[in-house]
């Protein structure tokens, strides 16, 4: 049985304030939320440990939206896996396609993150997708597939989440169709040597799409920008039906 997972990266939004503000608002409707049902943050790196101490006793995990792939060293602007651990970080994302397109990530920096990620006992949420032009070119499969295999070299599948982010449809309001997205998590499933690897959707998942997409047999969860920046709003995607 595979597990169910939704997580919220809020990007580069909310101060500590604001972070704590969310937490009142979005903590209570998990009572709500069935218990088999993974819930995940990655707020930025500064909100992570207020953060930390708010959830504690909860049943909501903390993930960062990064590692860097050294214990520690001279990497200005950088944060290691040890550092993330001592304030109770168990998630990580890694290569998501706003990292790979502005900051300059390829697959072989995927890769070193998610082993480094792996080597502290954190589990990564990796990110892989096409984009626009790259779908329209027909060329979706092969990019997928050639993201999977490069960032995927001795990764151990037993403590990995996926997810699948077209490029397009990220912030666009623009979903892909939930039968599209199960038909290329399919895919994804099929590269995998792990068939209980969570694969989740991201892309504009919003309150009014969440149930459709969580029909879809290979989809396991959701990736939530935007939406999951509002309390009631992503307490709404994570109490779907
Ligand atoms: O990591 C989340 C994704 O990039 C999706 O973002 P979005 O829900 O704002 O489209």
């Amino acid at each position: 049985m595979r597990k169910i997972v939704i997580a919220g990266n809020w990007k580069m939004f909310k101060t500590q304030a604001e972070s704590a503000e969310f937490l009142s608002g979005f903590l209570p409707h998990l009572e709500e939320t069935p218990s088999q049902r993974e819930v995940i943050l990655c707020p930025p790196f500064t909100d992570l440990s207020l953060i930390s101490k708010s959830l504690h006793g909860s049943r909501v995990n903390l993930g960062a939206q990064n590692v860097h792939w050294e214990e520690n060293g001279a990497y200005t602007g950088e944060i290691a896996a040890p550092m993330l651990l001592e304030i109770g970080v168990r998630y990580v994302i890694i290569g998501h396609s706003e990292r790979r397109q502005f900051f300059g990530e390829t697959d072989a920096t995927v890769n070193l993150r998610l082993k480094a990620a792996q080597k502290y006992g954190l589990v990564p949420i990796l990110c892989v997708g096409e984009t626009k032009q790259q779908r329209d070119a027909g060329e979706t499969e092969s990019i997928i597939s050639t993201q999977l295999k490069k960032d995927l070299v001795d990764i151990d599948q037993a403590n990995l989440i996926i997810a699948y982010e077209p490029i397009w449809a990220i912030g666009t309001g623009d979903t892909c169709e939930s039968k599209e997205a199960n038909r290329v998590i399919g895919l994804i499933r099929s590269q995998l040597t792990n068939p209980l690897v969570p694969i989740q959707y991201g892309g504009s998942v919003k309150p009014n799409n969440i149930d459709e997409i969580m029909e879809q047999p290979e989809i396991d969860g959701a990736l939530v920008g935007g939406a999951s920046l509002e309390p009631d709003s992503f307490a709404r995607i994570v109490n779907y039906q």
